[in-house]
This record gives C-alpha cells, sequence and structure tokens, in this order.
C-alpha cells in the first residue's frame, strides 16, 4: 500500500545551487505530487532550469536534499536515469539521426534488445505522441517545429518514465500547435499515469494543464497552488507576473 513518502514524485529541500559567488537557489523547497502536472514559472535568470537541472544530476548542489521516486537524487545523476524523461527547450535531437534513431537512443544507451523490438518500441512512442510511422526514417531538418517537440517527447518517453520534465515545451510553436501539445501532455499524463514537471511562461497552459503552479523568486519557491491561488498571491514578484499590463489582457481574452 502506499504511504505517506509515496505521495510525492519530488521532493526538495532546502536546496542550494550557486556558480562562483552568484547563489541561484537559496534554501529552496519544493514538493511535486505523484500523477500531477507541475508548472514553475520565475523571471528570466532566475534559476528555472538551473533547478530542473539540479534535481536530474546535471549541476551540483552545495545544500539540501532531491529526492526522486523516494530515492535520493541529484547527486551524480545516475541512479534515477530510468525515472525521467526529460524535453529540452530545443527539442534537443541528434541532427545525423533519423526520427526512429533518435526515439531509440535511450533505449541502445539503457537496455540490450533486438532491433526487432526497438523498432516496434519506437513505431508505438511516435503513435503516441500524434505521429505516423512514415515519419521514422525523416531527419530532425525535415521536421516542423511542433513535429520536432513530438518526436523529442517520444524519445523522452522511451524507457517509460514515471517523470516528465518539458523545459518550455510550448515555446515556438504556433498557438494552434501550442493548444495541440497542451492536450496531448494531459492526455499522456491522464493514460500514462506520469508526474509532469514543466518549465513554462505560456499562460494558456498553465491554466489549461497545471494542476498546481509553482513561482520561483528570489533563489526560492514563493507561492504555489492552483493556477486560481496564485492569482490571489500578494507575493510581489507574482503579483506583477500575473497581474501586469500583458498577462491581464491575456486573462481578459481568455475568460
Ligand atoms: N553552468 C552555469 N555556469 C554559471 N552560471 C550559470 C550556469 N547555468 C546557469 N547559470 C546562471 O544561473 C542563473 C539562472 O539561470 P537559469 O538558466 O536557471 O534561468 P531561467 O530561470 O531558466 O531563465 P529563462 O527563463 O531565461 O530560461 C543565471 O544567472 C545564469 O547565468
Amino acid at each position: 500500500m502506499d504511504g505517506p513518502q509515496d505521495e510525492f514524485a519530488i521532493r526538495v529541500r532546502d536546496l542550494v545551487v550557486g556558480f562562483g559567488r552568484q547563489t541561484v537557489l537559496d534554501h529552496l523547497s519544493l514538493d511535486v505530487r505523484r500523477g500531477e502536472i507541475l508548472g514553475l514559472v520565475g523571471a528570466s535568470g532566475g534559476g528555472k532550469s538551473v533547478l530542473m537541472r539540479t534535481i536530474i544530476g546535471l549541476i551540483p548542489r552545495r545544500g539540501g536534499t532531491i529526492e526522486v521516486m523516494g530515492q535520493s537524487a541529484g547527486g551524480d545523476g545516475r541512479g534515477a536515469a530510468m525515472a525521467w524523461g526529460i524535453l529540452f527547450q530545443q527539442g534537443a535531437l541528434f541532427s545525423s539521426l533519423t526520427v526512429r534513431q533518435n526515439v531509440q537512443f535511450p533505449l541502445r544507451e539503457n537496455l540490450v534488445l533486438s532491433q526487432e523490438l526497438m523498432d516496434e518500441i519506437a513505431i508505438a512512442k511516435l503513435e503516441m505522441v500524434g505521429l505516423r510511422a512514415e515519419d521514422a526514417d525523416k531527419y530532425p531538418a525535415e521536421l516542423s517545429g511542433g513535429m520536432t517537440k513530438r518526436v523529442a517527447l517520444a524519445r523522452a518517453l522511451a524507457l517509460d518514465p514515471p517523470i516528465l520534465f518539458l523545459d518550455e515545451p510550448t515555446s515556438g510553436l504556433d498557438p494552434i500547435a501550442a493548444g495541440d501539445f497542451d492536450v496531448l501532455i494531459k492526455t499522456l499524463q491522464r493514460t500514462l499515469e506520469l508526474t509532469v514537471f514543466m518549465v513554462t511562461h505560456d499562460l494558456a497552459s498553465l491554466t489549461t494543464v497545471c494542476d498546481r503552479v509553482a513561482a520561483l523568486a528570489d533563489g526560492k519557491i514563493v507561492a504555489i497552488g492552483p493556477m486560481r491561488e496564485l492569482l490571489q498571491s500578494e507575493h510581489p514578484w507574482v503579483r506583477a507576473y500575473f497581474h501586469g499590463k500583458r498577462s491581464q489582457m491575456l486573462q481578459h481574452e481568455m475568460r
């Protein structure tokens, strides 16, 4: 049976991360619940990517603890490699590999499988993200922005991870493609029971896809909760973010 410690996919406590004299994350604590989509907002250069990269072990920490699916993480980054899939901002596909080979990359790195099985898995993952088997032999240069993101998502799902990290998944997409991608993320989260940790500036994604939103300011999480609670936050940065002129205009349009 699930105990209270199983309620959280990610637990970050008192995390301190810096570079030289700069402290980026300053005793930051954050819980991501299992099965939720958590959106992370914060000022540009505020440390959102640093937080994500520290959780997955790409950046060393100066203090604090990180647990992923109940296991200590954030050290050398290897321990929980199968626990997460990552969609980096630009998709970051290998340009010299086909779509199929890109999706198979994590399988080759982590498992020993027959070529036939890897081909079956690649096609299944591509179909899962709304692409066709015919797209498997294309190269990244032959894909649209939306297709690139979908291939990167298929690759992130290759090892059936319970957690998905998404770094600005809808940036660079037109509003229709962004909306379609939001729906895809929500559908995958529901059908695969994924936990999704998503850095985004996209107000539509925050409002329609995220179960909760966390705001990062001054190196800490200064507000966390459903979007309607964030809109009530008294924190000056959170108010400025959601009640500035541009956000107001968009929220007005969305009503
Ligand atoms: N490898 C690094 N070495 C030195 N400084 C770094 C490194 N990575 C990030 N930083 C610094 O850490 C701070 C936070 O950067 P980060 O990329 O996390 O911001 P962000 O919140 O993701 O911003 P954006 O929304 O613009 O992508 C910045 O001041 C950046 O210069």
